[in-house]
């Protein structure tokens, strides 16, 4: 059995090795040789797997991503194919929770705004809105969530209306990019809509870039430009926190000058977000074969090594609970939102493409990587609402 993988996928090798005979691609340059050996093919989202492709992929009988977006799939062609396909649904939930977290802090702090009593609309409640949830709620803000599609299927959940998204002081956008049917989520964010928002009200982009019409924003933000420079303020438009772009991997570079925070399609790049994408399609092929899965990705994951500061910011917090800078601080040592803006800053002065800070992303840990301790209930309260682990 030849198994073809990207090779951004962490310990792919070691996981799949135990089934096939393994091979790596880079990132969307998939030799036609491999591809036409291929029994398996499993790919990131930076490969569009259609019907040019399929044509090359003979054999390929199981196609995986070790991501939660599909939209570079295109799902009946690959069932024609006659091949099954799977994603890696859930793997990265948590590391887009921990970079929502990471930015609401940071815009609390720098805009001197209390995040309690605020609003947060979250657009689309699956993993990673449900994540998204739990922290916001454990922040005090209070949740407007909006999924329609969820409401038809269950009966238990009830989705807000699109005007109290809308009106929310903070949106946080997580439903997949949706090009038609009933509930599609293209251009969700168009002009008429974008129409309606204030400079108050903070708008969150980490699914899919294309939920919001990049020109229609750029148009506002012109125009108040246009309108601040002749003294007349007739336009306004969010603040934006950007790390998915409609267009990918060429981003609009003007876009970012508007953004309070800028990143690379990285909200989902922890380690364990990654990881547990590879892993989670081990499992899957392991059922598809009826073969064991024995491998565990506990026993490929390395020992966090916990920075220096992480303990004293932990006992500031352990004696003042309600301290978001406090939060912020710990926050901080298992990702820094700060560090990956500038960065991304200073490599798009040179360039327009994002693909190699995506491929070059450093080492990122999910909150839950290492235990700490703390003696207030009141902090270890808070702290495990966030995702922590506490003891
Ligand atoms: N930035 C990143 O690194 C990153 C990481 C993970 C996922 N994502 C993106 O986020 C998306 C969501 O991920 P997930 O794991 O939560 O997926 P999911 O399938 O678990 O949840 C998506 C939710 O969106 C809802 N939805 C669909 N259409 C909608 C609409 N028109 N309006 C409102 N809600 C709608 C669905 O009903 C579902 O509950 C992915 O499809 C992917 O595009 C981005
Ligand atoms: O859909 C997802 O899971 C995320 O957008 C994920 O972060 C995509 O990462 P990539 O495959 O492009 O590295």
């Amino acid at each position: 059995m030849k198994i073809l993988f990207d090779s951004v996928m962490p310990y792919a090798d070691a996981f799949f090795s135990s089934i096939g005979e393994c091979k790596s691609f880079e990132s969307g340059v998939l030799g036609d040789i491999d591809l036409a050996e291929a029994d398996v093919l499993l790919t990131r989202s930076t490969t569009k797997v259609d019907k040019q492709l399929l044509l090359k992929a003979e054999h390929a009988k199981f196609i995986g991503t070790a991501t939660a977006g599909i939209n570079h799939f295109d799902v009946k062609a690959i069932e024609q194919h006659g091949a099954h396909w799977t994603s890696a649904a859930g793997c990265n939930a948590r590391a887009v929770a921990e970079y929502v977290l990471a930015s609401l802090l940071y815009l609390a702090i720098n805009d001197e705004i209390e995040l309690a009593g605020k609003s947060c609309a979250i657009v689309g409640v699956g993993e990673v809105g449900r994540q998204v949830a739990s922290i916001v709620n454990a922040l005090g803000m209070s949740i407007v969530l909006y999924d329609p599609p969820r409401a038809e299927l269950e009966s238990t959940f009830t989705s807000a209306s699109f005007d109290e998204v809308i009106s929310a002081d903070f949106i946080s956008l997580h439903a997949p990019l949706i090009n038609d049917g009933k509930y599609p989520t293209r251009h969700m964010f168009n002009d008429i809509v974008l129409n309606k928002m204030n400079a108050n009200q903070y708008l969150i982009s980490a699914s899919r870039g294309e939920l919001i019409d990049t020109n229609a924003l750029l148009a506002r933000f012109r125009l108040k430009s246009k309108s601040a420079a002749s003294g007349v303020s007739q336009c306004t438009a969010p603040q934006l926190v950007m790390d998915c772009w409609e267009d990918e991997p060429t981003i609009s570079t003007e876009l970012m000058t508007h953004c309070r925070l800028a990143t690379a399609h990285i909200a989902g790049h922890s380690l364990e977000g990654k990881a547990r994408g590879t892993s989670i399609l081990y499992d899957k092929l392991c059922e598809f074969l009826a073969v064991d899965n024995v491998l565990n990705l506990r026993d490929f994951l390395p020992i966090y090594e916990m920075p220096e500061n992480l303990m004293a910011h932990i006992r500031a917090f352990d004696m003042d609970t309600l301290s978001l800078a406090t939060l912020n601080n710990i926050v901080k040592c298992f990702y820094d939102i700060e560090n990956d803006d500038s960065f991304f800053r200073q490599h798009m002065a040179k360039s327009d493409q994002i693909t190699p800070i995506r491929k070059n992303y450093p080492i990122r840990r999910e909150f839950d990587a290492v235990s700490v301790r703390l003696q207030n209930p009141v902090a270890k309260q808070q702290l495990s609402a966030l995702g922590f682990k506490v003891l």
